[in-house]
């Protein structure tokens, strides 16, 4: 019962038990390489690739996916070398590489992000779920030049403070909503780069309808990402009529058996000239 006297469920979503996790697996890290340290490797880093550039680009981007497995999946692809498959990717087109980086359900690393960002000239994306500033210094003592602040996961203050220390060290905060509400607390915040995700985190439905609802509440300076549910190009155009700039995929690259050509197909159909443009 909360203090009105009404009901609460104790009931543990699935994106409560990943940051139960995560938590868990920092506080680990930062017992070996402490905060002062990871902040002065993040400062010697190479300078971030601009990845506002490359969401501005004329068409339909699309950010593909170094993904392993995941929790509503389970395994999806062994990815043996993920430097050879965001090369694929780069190669054919792809405008970010998204590098999941959380261990326990998504198989992914930071030597991935290492060995992803060495591989490839293009922006990529630390995808995992922070919690804290050190994580944000790991990602660009790691190379990231984007990294994911998912809203649904933060305090209000918390997202402000790892927004403004995101930008502050020259990276884009990728701010991933899936209700309106969550877009309202994004842009608040100042979010630059809204995304939106089809896939509720706490129950794992994936609702493609969601983006339409929420991307045309979105001010016109604001770049609209559409996350998940993407299967084949019919996925992609339904997304550019409803305004997105650019798509996020991976399930549909890595079980696709040929990542390169998965991705080119979908980047020939967000440049065509018959497909819809973001209103501006
Ligand atoms: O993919 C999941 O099952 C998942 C579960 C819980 C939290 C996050 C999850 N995925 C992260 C993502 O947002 C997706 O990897 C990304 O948007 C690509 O989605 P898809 O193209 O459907 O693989």
């Amino acid at each position: 019962m909360n203090r009105r006297g009404v009901a609460v469920s104790n009931t543990q979503t699935v994106l409560d038990s990943i940051i139960e996790g995560v938590k868990v697996d920092v506080a680990a890290r930062e017992a070996v390489v402490d905060y002062a340290t990871v902040k002065a490797a993040a400062a010697k880093a190479p300078a971030p690739r601009d990845a506002m550039a490359a969401l501005r680009l004329p068409g339909i981007g699309v950010i593909a996916e170094v993904k392993r497995a995941s929790p509503s999946k389970g395994d999806l692809a062994s990815i043996g070398d993920p430097a050879e498959l965001a090369k694929a990717y780069e190669s054919g087109g792809a405008r970010i590489i998204s590098v999941l980086t959380e261990e326990r359900r998504f198989r992914g690393s930071l030597a991935d992000l290492d060995a992803v960002r060495a591989a490839v000239n293009i922006p990529v994306l630390r995808k995992d779920f922070i919690v804290g500033p050190y994580q944000i210094h790991e990602a660009r003592a790691h190379g990231a030049d984007v990294i994911l602040l998912i809203v649904a996961a933060l305090e209000q203050t918390v997202l402000e403070s790892l927004l403004d220390r995101t930008e502050s060290l020259g990276m884009t905060a990728l701010v991933e909503v899936h209700t309106e509400e969550e877009a309202d607390r994004a842009l608040s915040a100042g979010a630059k780069v809204v995304g939106v995700n089809a896939r509720n985190l706490k129950t794992l439905t994936v609702d493609r309808d969601c983006f339409g609802r929420i991307a045309p509440g979105l001010p016109t300076e604001v770049i609209r990402i559409a996350e998940s549910g993407v299967r084949g190009t019919a996925d992609l155009l339904a997304y550019a009529g409803a305004g997105a700039d650019a798509v996020l995929v991976g399930e549909g690259l890595v079980t696709s058996g040929d990542p390169r050509a998965a991705v080119s197909e979908l980047v020939t159909a967000g440049t065509h000239p018959s497909c819809p443009k973001p209103v501006r």
